[in-house]
């Protein structure tokens, strides 16, 4: 099936094919070149190259090697020693024009022939042929393969340099150039020899869209920071006296190339490059621009496109109530959290978080005033600095005010700068820890101590018994120990018992469907187990197992039938106590099932 992007991209090409302009001539060689010849490619910052045309004809870089020995120069030499020697202000004024800055006396920016001479003479290396090897060597690493020099462009275009001759000697008298200025001269027009197709400079822009990144070889060619201020440059700069024209109507970062070349940086999305000789009255290939123009709007690539604001972070944001852990408690637990379990709120986020989208989580959070927030980052890809920033003042802020936020953070997208400290935040695996936390906290804040003092009688099994019937079941529990991991009860066996837990916990455990083990319900003292299986035809559905040292009483199925046959009175209040516990039991997770699923 023939990809769509592929064909638009065939489509427009064939709709742009207008032949207006003409090729650069002043280089004899170039003017040798086929104007007719032309190619487009597109490079994802994945490194899928779309490409149109002749892609593999090769020609000579020229000035779109300006802004990649930029990059190696700041690489080198450091953003001030470079500074120093040359500014970032657009000119007006063309390429080649033999001028400074009135006012630093510096050439106003790298992408003119006079800033490009300088930052040229500001690669590593001890004289032109080292410094040349190194830019060579680092447009490579940009277009992922081994380049090399196109000598007969290079002899050419040496011959007849008599204006950037007349440049690198004015830098050389106004001292920004330091060394033999003809050595200089000499590498900057080897460097702008440099043979690339439109392939290799589609994967240059991309390495730049992809934050320095080269999206086939992994390689870090270029400082992120780096790239940033390089592709600003290029977007005030990138296309001479045109720039104005070139970012109202296309608005990418850009360079051009006398021999034909544009390349435009979509950051984050693509790099494209076009090759096509014929030039505009301003040096830049004359169907290029036409190109750039007509993808900028179809495709929406205009980096100023406001395509929507931006998503909201907060994917939902729900009270503990709806969200209750699966932790089985007791009858005054369950009854504390009916009071108290709105002051926690569950936070899901989502997406990438930059600024905007956690100020929108701090603000509901403000706005909630929640005692405990769960924030969820399981389904956050990635959280900006600022963001993170945020979200710790908020963090600290909240236990100024005697409330804690806790995060779940199973993908560790958010790390915490006091981790190992005591301010350190509060890290859970996943959300039903969290939740179990959360209920505990809760408890132990506003319920003074619910722990049982006689966790039998209180059991809901007992307690509705008469004095008489207590003390039979109770002469009838046999007591019993496990040890953590232990099963108590398989899945499949028979109704063996009602299970007391008096001390340690049991948790109820199924297979999940990629045959994993899956906790469903974590029962603590003064709940029960086992009796469920009398609701289902005495089958155990789920495996029991001890979490920790397990104590547990135990009324027996051959006690309960023994009990049944000697005091059919007791038996059958037993009975009703075991069919009320089993119905609370089912009914509380019935309707937590439902809140889940409303
Ligand atoms: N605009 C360009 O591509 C100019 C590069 C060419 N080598 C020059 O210095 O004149």
């Amino acid at each position: 099936m023939k990809n769509p992007v592929q064909q638009y991209l065939e489509e427009i090409v064939e709709a742009c094919a207008g032949t207006s302009g003409a090729v650069a001539d002043y280089i004899p060689e170039l003017a040798e070149a086929d104007p007719d010849r032309f190619a487009l490619c597109l490079a994802t910052v994945d490194g899928r190259v779309y490409t149109v045309g002749d892609a593999e004809a090769r020609f000579s870089i020229q000035s779109i090697s300006k802004p990649f020995t930029y990059a190696l120069a700041l690489q080198d030499s450091g953003k001030e020693a470079v500074a120093e020697k040359v500014g970032v202000e657009p000119s007006g004024d063309a390429f080649n024009e033999i001028s400074l800055a009135p006012d630093s006396g510096r050439p106003f920016n790298p992408m003119i022939n006079a800033g490009a001479i300088t930052t040229t003479s500001l690669l590593a290396g001890e004289d032109g042929d080292e410094r040349f090897a190194r830019a060579l060597e680092g447009f490579g690493r940009f277009a992922g393969r081994e380049l090399d020099v196109d000598e007969a462009i290079y002899d050419s275009e040496l011959s007849t340099a008599h204006r950037n001759r007349a440049i690198a000697h004015m830098l050389r008298e106004f001292s920004i150039l330091e060394g033999d200025p003809e050595d200089v001269l000499a590498q900057y027009v080897r460097q702008c020899s440099i043979s690339v197709d439109t392939q290799d400079l589609a994967l240059m822009a991309a390495t730049l869209a992809n934050g320095g990144v080269q999206p086939r070889t992994g390689e870090e060619v270029l400082d992120a920071q780096l790239v940033e201020h390089v592709l600003s440059v290029m977007t005030t700069c990138g296309m001479y006296d045109a720039a104005g024209d070139w970012v109202t109507a296309v608005g990418m970062p850009a360079k051009s190339g006398v021999s034909g070349g544009i390349i435009g940086v979509l950051p984050g999305q693509v790099g494209i490059a076009v090759f096509s000789p014929r030039l505009d009255s301003h040096g830049n290939s004359a169907r290029g621009v036409t190109l750039f123009e007509r993808m900028s709007h179809d495709m929406e690539l205009h980096i100023m496109h406001v395509s929507r604001g931006s998503r909201s972070a907060l994917r939902a944001s729900f009270p503990l109530s709806q969200a209750r852990s699966r932790r089985r408690r007791t009858t005054a637990e369950q009854e504390a959290l009916d009071r108290v379990s709105d002051r926690c709120r569950v936070y899901e986020l989502h997406g990438d978080l930059l600024f905007s989208g956690a100020e929108s989580v701090v603000r509901s959070i403000v706005d909630d005033d929640p005692e405990l927030a769960v924030l969820d980052f399981t389904h956050v890809n990635e959280i900006a600095t600022v963001s993170r920033q945020t979200l710790i003042a908020l963090r600290d802020r909240l236990r100024e005010c005697g409330a804690e936020a806790v995060v779940v953070d199973p993908g560790e997208v958010i790390p915490d700068p006091d981790a190992g400290t005591d301010r350190a935040t509060r890290r859970f695996p996943d959300v039903t820890s969290a939740l179990a936390w959360a209920e505990d906290e809760l408890i132990r804040r506003h319920c003074g101590d619910l722990t049982t003092s006689d966790p039998v009688g209180e059991h809901p099994l007992m307690s509705g018994l008469s004095d008489h019937a207590s003390e039979v079941v109770r002469a009838a529990l046999e007591s019993r120990e496990h040890a953590d991991g232990e099963i108590v009860l398989e899945a499949g066996g028979d109704f063996s018992g009602v299970h007391l837990i008096i001390d340690g916990r049991a948790v109820a455990c199924a297979e999940a469907p990629d045959g994993s083990r899956m906790n469903l319900v974590t029962m603590e003292p003064g709940t029960s187990f086992g009796e469920l299986a009398l609701g289902t035809e005495d089958v155990q559905e789920t495996e029991i197992r001890a979490d920790g040292d397990l104590s547990l009483l135990v009324l027996s199925a051959d006690s309960i039938e023994r009990i049944t046959e000697d005091d059919p009175a007791v038996g059958l209040e037993m009975w009703r106590a075991m069919a009320r516990d089993g119905y609370r039991v089912a009914d509380k997770a019935l309707r937590r099932g439902a809140t889940r699923l409303a």
